[in-house]
């Protein structure tokens, strides 16, 4: 197939374009590189460098494109509750651009990165793709509206569209790793802490209603999480809109987090208790039962081998 991957100078959208390469595919990558890189773009897909809004329609006219894989997003969940509007025209406002541009051009099908932070705090767990979605955060908020505009796109214009909805990414691919210069999550930056780039890592609460007190999360290794794409790609048949959880169905706490971390790593790692993150719920664990049986995915790396990897990444640096 001929693909468009937005963001695919990103963490996670790298990744996945490496992995259709590998099967064979054509791709060409439309990022702004505002969080990206330009050398993660794996050797054999064209970089296009710019924004959905002004590029989109420009790239996909007439080129004769199979699908869309859309990872370019803002994903910061703190600053979009400082930013809420910057989250809204970015997430949802540049999405729009792109779909109206695949409208006019034609392209059939669309794959999105959607986010386990669209169900905000969960009632039951493991979470299920039918569970109620009441985000708690821009973020969240700016990707369940674009999950919504999906249903609408599919339903009056025909399009396929499937919509993942990842927990926690962690791991790395071969040359593609996580790279983010203000760098949020867990792992990398207890592996971080591990190179002592930082002196100790901050554990956000010790208090949640857990067995050690710490948040529970589900952790997902990319190269897992990049072979549900391909999947999802054959999936999108003409005027539906599926969603899917992708998570590994099992969840592990900070402090179990950390705990691999100093076995990989064989150092000691400093870690200081701080206060409660905002907006942390206690557990978030997906169930992936949909993926499983109706795409047949199930996940083939498990949180040793995502530390593993993310540390020889982090290292080869
Ligand atoms: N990392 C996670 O754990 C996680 C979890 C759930 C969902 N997601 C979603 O997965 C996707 C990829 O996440 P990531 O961690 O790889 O992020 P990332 O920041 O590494 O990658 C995003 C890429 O999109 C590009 N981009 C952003 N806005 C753009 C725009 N308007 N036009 C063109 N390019 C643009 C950036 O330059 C970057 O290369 C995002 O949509 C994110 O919301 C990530
Ligand atoms: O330095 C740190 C960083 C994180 N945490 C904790 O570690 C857990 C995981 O945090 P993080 O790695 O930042 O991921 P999440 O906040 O769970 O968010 C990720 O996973 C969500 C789904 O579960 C997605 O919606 C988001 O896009 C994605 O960033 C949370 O309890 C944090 O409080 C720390 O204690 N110290």
């Amino acid at each position: 197939m001929k693909l468009l991957v937005t963001g695919g100078a990103g963490y996670i959208g790298s990744v996945v374009s490496a992995l259709l390469l590998e099967s064979g595919h054509e791709v060409v990558v439309l990022d702004d590189l505002s969080t990206g890189h330009e050398d993660a773009v794996p050797e054999g897909a064209r970089l296009v460098r710019g924004t959905l809004r002004d590029t989109a329609a420009e790239v996909l006219g007439g080129a004769g494109f199979d699908a869309v894989l859309h990872f370019a997003a803002k994903s910061l969940v703190g600053e979009s509750v400082e930013k809420p509007g910057l989250y809204w025209d970015k997430n949802l406002g540049e999405s729009l651009a792109l779909l109206e541009a695949m409208r006019v051009a034609g392209v059939p099908r669309i794959v999105f990165s959607s986010t386990a932070a669209v169900y905000g705090e969960p009632e039951s767990t493991p979470i299920l793709e039918t569970d109620p979605t009441r985000p708690t955060n821009p973020y969240g908020a700016s990707k369940l509206a674009i999950d919504t505009t999906l249903t609408e796109y599919a339903r009056l214009h025909g399009i396929g569209a499937v919509s993942l909805r990842y927990f926690n990414v962690a791991g790395a691919y071969g040359r593609q790793g996580e790279r983010h210069d203000i760098e949020t999550h867990l792992i990398p930056n207890v592996l971080k802490t591990a190179q002592g780039e930082r002196d100790a890592v901050r554990l956000f609460g010790e208090d949640y209603p857990t067995p050690d007190g710490t948040c529970v999360r589900d952790y997902i290794h990319v190269a897992d999480l990049g072979r549900a794409h391909l999947l999802a790609l054959e999936a999108g048949a003409p005027g539906t809109h599926e969603i899917f959880n992708l998570g590994s169905g099992s969840g592990n706490s900070v402090l179990e987090v950390l705990e691999v971390c100093r076995e990989v790593t064989g150092r000691e790692i400093p870690a200081e208790i701080a206060p409660r993150r905002p907006g942390d719920p206690a557990v978030l664990v997906a169930s992936s039962e949909k993926i499983r049986t109706r795409l047949g995915w199930k996940v083939e790396r498990d949180l040793h081998t995502m530390v593993a990897d993310a540390w020889t990444f982090l290292r080869s640096r």
